[in-house]
């Protein structure tokens, strides 16, 4: 995969390009970045990419046609999907992630200021995505966020195949606890069933965790999922223990 970021910060996404499994997948050629930054494309000398706001109002808005044509600059080089970070979009979930990493490239438009101007979103913009409910400084973190959620989908990424496939989200539910050594920390010991070495049980321990957990935490996912036989038996059982 191909992912360019149209941003005035690119020393910012070397915290994914030289660190953890993204960088190690990039040094190993499973996914190439490169940063586009919109201030070499402002047609003024000092290189201004943003101006105040038509209508008054705090901040600055970033001007259309510096970001236009970083994009343009972009696209010259892939034609992959332009996506502009934005708490208007819609939301970043693992099914956006997971349609992401099917797509040879992205384009990834990280605004600052106030943002940019609309009509670039109209012209130049194929998706506006939001990492979550609230307003950051800039797009570049979300846009690692998107980056990181995406690149751990691609095969080979992830040490372990399986990995990404356990994450929470992956299957529709939440993930199950972990624990790993010592047996007992703080007077809290491992739970057994774990130690057992009896693979099937120690996978239906885990389901019903993971449906415990994500009937307490975040029951509007198990009411988009449909359940399979086992799981509709392990939430009847929850559902009870809950009530006794
Ligand atoms: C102009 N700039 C404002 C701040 N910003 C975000 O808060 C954001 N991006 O993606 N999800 C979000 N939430 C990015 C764009």
């Amino acid at each position: 995969m191909y992912i360019q970021a149209v941003t005035l910060f690119g020393e910012m996404f070397r915290s994914i390009t030289e660190h953890g499994v993204t960088g190690r997948a990039l040094q190993r050629g499973l996914w190439q970045f490169d940063a586009v930054n919109p201030r070499q494309f402002a047609d003024n000398k000092l290189g201004y990419i943003d101006d105040r706001p038509f209508g008054g109002g705090p901040g600055m808005i970033m001007m259309a046609e510096p970001l236009q044509a970083a994009i343009h600059a972009a696209k010259s080089q892939q034609n992959g999907r332009v996506i502009y970070l934005s708490p208007q979009g819609a939301p970043l979930t693992h099914r956006k992630a997971a349609e992401l990493a099917k797509l040879d490239g992205l384009i990834l438009v990280c605004g600052r200021y106030e943002g940019i101007d609309e009509r670039l979103l109209t012209s130049s913009i194929d998706e506006e995505i939001s990492i979550g409910d609230f307003v950051v400084s800039g797009g570049e973190l979300p846009a690692m966020m998107l980056m990181d959620a995406v690149l751990r989908l691609i095969p080979g990424v992830l040490g372990d195949a399986d990995s990404a496939g356990q994450d929470s989200f992956a299957n529709g539910l939440l993930d199950c606890p972990h624990y790993t050594r010592p047996i007992e920390f703080q007077g809290m010991a491992v739970p057994a069933v774990l130690r057992s070495g009896n693979h099937a049980l120690i996978a239906e321990w885990r389901l019903e965790q993971a449906l415990r957990r994500t009937l307490l935490r975040r029951p509007d996912l198990l009411a988009e999922r449909e359940l399979t036989p086992e799981e509709s038996r392990l939430l009847r059982k929850i559902r009870q223990e809950e009530r006794d």
